[in-house]
């Protein structure tokens, strides 16, 4: 167990195809992104206090971990060779048992992350790891789409692995070929995230903490029963795809969209299974494109087709907003290219496939009126790596003060210091799995 301070950091994602019909077990098609959250741990100065500073969200809370029931929770844990087993839904006894350690959090928000944060830490740790300072922040925009509640699960599933001695040291450099990956250790990171989602949003496909976990680009299939693992199938040669991101920034949560999905579902049962059947054969149809050695004109002209019906599917199922449609009507009146929302939607993030001969004037034209109705936009790479650690020992001596500072880390003013400061692919050192 490491007592030395370190960091790890995930990716968010892009949903390209089937979000939704996702958590019914259809296939879905996401990359990570080049945005991604990072969590510093850091000894405490008392090793008793477990202490969170998640500025991003202002959220400052402390913890006695002789307060922990560690013994009550540790009797509901499964474990195999000190390795504990994943359970198919959390365990409503621990939630009990937590409860009184989050008694006095009144705000939703922080509620949902420090149950996020006990959760794992109580069963993937022990009463012998000291207390730590746990510091988050992200280059990702909270609640838009784009998989921040998974970035920040894989990240303390990672930390809270390495702590417990879980998994092995994460040692592939960032230009290593994927061949050597721990596919092991990655494999628990993923399903022990899965459940930081599940404490973030019910029923969570998995989708999300999966790309945040192993990076890359993926079609993904959850099983329809849940005890059965979901389908995960890599695409290496991920076509060079050109992609603008549209941030409406109208908050919403990830939670209350499902749920409204299920709702839809059960008053309209037959309808709705059309609508996600017929983003089973898109997203289908739109791997059998992604997948072809050759990828030219007429594979691009058919993702934006299909992207366009995706888009209308979703409408359909209720998960757009006004804003949405705005970047949609915005980027079709200037012909950039194929608009679609990507995530959860109902505010957050519209992704738009550019067209090939797209004009710097027409584009030109899109971004300042995106930039008038209050939108952020955003060029992205897909397919970047994912889950990494930066170890103290991995970073030059007289670097390793300004590197780890915790005053530096919850000061930086924005993406592009954090970016600078600690980017897996600016700061040399991050290991992978
Ligand atoms: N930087 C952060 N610091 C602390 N908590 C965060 C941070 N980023 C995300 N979260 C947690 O994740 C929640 C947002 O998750 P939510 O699933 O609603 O949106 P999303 O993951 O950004 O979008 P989607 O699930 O559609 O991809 C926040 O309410 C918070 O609990
Ligand atoms: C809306 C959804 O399909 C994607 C959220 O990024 C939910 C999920 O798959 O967990
Ligand atoms: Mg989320």
């Amino acid at each position: 167990m490491s007592t030395k301070p370190f960091f790890v950091s995930s990716p968010g994602k892009v949903i390209l195809f089937g979000e939704h019909s996702a958590v019914y077990s259809k296939p879905a098609i996401a990359a990570a992104l080049d945005l991604r959250a990072y969590l510093l741990v850091k000894p405490s100065e008392d090793p008793n206090i477990i202490r969170l500073d998640f500025p991003d969200i202002g959220l400052s809370h402390s913890w006695n971990k002789n307060d922990i029931p560690w013994t009550k929770i540790k009797e509901y844990v499964q474990a195999k060779e000190g390795k504990p087993q994943i359970s198919e839904e959390l365990i409503p006894e621990i939630i009990d048992l937590l409860s009184d350690n989050l008694s006095d959090l009144s705000s939703s928000l922080h509620y949902v992350t420090c149950h996020c944060f006990l959760y794992l830490y109580s069963i993937l740790c022990t009463a012998d790891v000291p207390g730590m300072l746990y510091s988050v922040r992200s280059t990702l925009p909270i609640g838009a789409g784009l998989g921040s509640s998974a970035a920040i699960a894989v990240c303390l599933a990672s930390a809270m692995s390495i702590l417990g001695g879980h998994v092995a040291k994460a040692s592939v450099d960032y230009d290593a070929k994927s061949t050597s990956k721990n596919h092991e250790d990655e494999e628990f990171i993923d399903k022990w995230s899965l459940m930081g989602e599940k404490c973030f949003h019910g029923n969570p496909s998995g989708i999300d903490n999966a790309v945040a976990t192993h990076g890359g680009a993926v079609m993904f299939q959850r099983m329809k029963n849940p005890a059965a693992p979901s389908v995960r199938t890599n695409m290496r040669n991920f076509p060079p795809i050109s992609l603008l991101l549209t941030n409406t920034k109208i908050p919403r949560s990830t939670a209350a969209l499902v749920a409204g999905v299920s709702a839809l579902n059960t008053k309209y049962s037959k309808t709705s299974a059309s609508i996600l059947d017929a983003m089973e054969h898109l997203a289908n149809e739109a791997y059998q494109v992604m997948v072809k050695p050759f990828f030219g004109p007429e594979e691009t002209r058919t993702l934006r087709e299909l992207t366009e019906i995706n888009h209308g599917l979703l409408v359909a199922l209720g998960v757009s907003h006004p804003s949405l449609e705005k970047i949609k009507i915005i980027g079709d009146s200037h012909r950039i290219g194929a608009t679609k929302l990507t995530g959860a939607g109902g505010g957050g993030c519209a992704i738009t496939l550019l067209n090939e001969d797209v004009s710097k004037a027409e584009l030109d034209n899109s971004l300042e009126e995106f930039e008038a109705n209050g939108f952020e936009t955003y060029r992205t790479s897909l397919g970047g790596k994912g889950v990494g650690a930066l170890y103290y020992e991995n970073v030059q001596e007289d670097k390793r003060e300004e590197v780890f500072s915790e005053i530096a880390f919850t000061k930086f003013k924005d993406r592009e210091e954090i970016i600078q400061a600690l980017g897996v692919q600016n700061v040399s050192g991050w290991k992978f799995w």
